[in-house]
């Protein structure tokens, strides 16, 4: 993948030398393609990283984050080990687990390494999505990974892994969302915090074209001009931001392909939500735009 953003030259070189360092191993690499309204977001992400920063993308749900972590991925051609945190995410989730295998006809225990360590030793990108639905007490064990010292003492075999040099982290939160807990200081202390916010007008209308199947350019207007109204509406408390999702608002666009518009967005966006004043304000926004 070409770089074509402003980057100074340092980190332009560090770049083009972690692609070539994992040239050989592309596997574990996304598809990429976030497409930014303001392109700082991507650029501001890749000094980050060059630098050895932790990046942190902040942003409401369906905004491109993992998106966004996938197209690091591809620029750096660094392949991404993800972990999606849950309160039940534990240590073993996270550094890997114990396991009786065999060798040479003996039965043995082995350890299978989990994706943290497997990202340390390979100097491959780890991506924690929604760090704060995580358990307070269990994240703690990465903060060495996560600060100047970069390893770990895994508690489930002794041994001290010390990250590779390439070793990057991007985690994603999603602030306000149910289920999730403000992330505790001193772990955002330890990331470059990039707001990641909806994207509108013609860079949304760039995705639509790219990402749904829809091709009738007057709908793809009329979607983005009802992403526009439902975003004024967050704005004003109204509804709340996960309406405003771009993955709903491709949904309703795939779906509008065949369905009469305002019904994709009744099972494309509107379905999605509980609260009947959110449901029937987005339901005025749609009449009011849509035949
Ligand atoms: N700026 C963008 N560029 C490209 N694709 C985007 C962008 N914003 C949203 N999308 C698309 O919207 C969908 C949702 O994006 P993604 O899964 O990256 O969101 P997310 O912020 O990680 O969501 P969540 O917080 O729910 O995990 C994907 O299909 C993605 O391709």
């Amino acid at each position: 993948m070409n770089i074509d953003y402003k980057l100074p030259q340092e980190i332009s070189t560090t770049v083009k030398t972690r692609q070539k360092l994992f040239q050989e191993d592309r596997r574990l690499i996304g598809s990429g393609g976030y497409t930014a309204s303001d392109v700082s977001i991507i650029e501001d992400a890749i000094i980050a990283l060059a630098m050895g920063k932790n990046v942190l993308l902040k942003g409401p749900t369906g905004s491109g984050k993992t998106k966004l972590a996938e197209t690091l991925s591809n620029l750096f051609s660094q392949p991404m080990h993800s972990i999606n945190c849950s309160v039940d995410l534990d240590a073993e989730a996270l550094l890997g687990y114990k396991t009786i295998g065999e060798q040479n006809g003996k039965s043995s225990i082995e350890f299978v390494e989990g994706p943290v360590i497997q990202a340390m030793k390979k100097g491959h990108l780890l991506y924690i999505d929604e760090i704060n639905m995580a358990k307070p007490e269990t994240l703690p064990i990465l903060n060495g990974v996560l600060d100047y010292r970069r390893m770990i003492t895994n508690p489930f075999t002794g041994e001290v892994v010390k990250a590779n040099e390439s070793f990057g982290v991007i985690a994603a939160i999603n602030e306000g969302y149910v289920g999730t807990v403000p992330l505790n200081e001193a772990l955002k202390n330890r990331f470059v915090v990039i707001e990641v916010p909806y994207i509108e007008g013609d860079t949304l209308k760039t995705v639509i074209s790219q990402q749904s199947k829809l091709v009738d350019e007057k709908l793809i207007k009329l979607f983005v001009s009802l992403s526009k109204d439902l975003l004024v509406q967050v704005q004003n408390g109204q509804i709340s931001e996960e309406a405003a999702s771009i993955r709903a608002l491709l949904d309703a666009c795939d779906l509008a392909v065949y369905l009469p518009a305002k019904r994709a967005i009744q099972r494309g966006i509107i379905d999605k939500l509980e609260d009947e004043r959110e449901r029937s304000a987005i339901k005025n926004i749609a009449e009011t735009l849509f035949e």
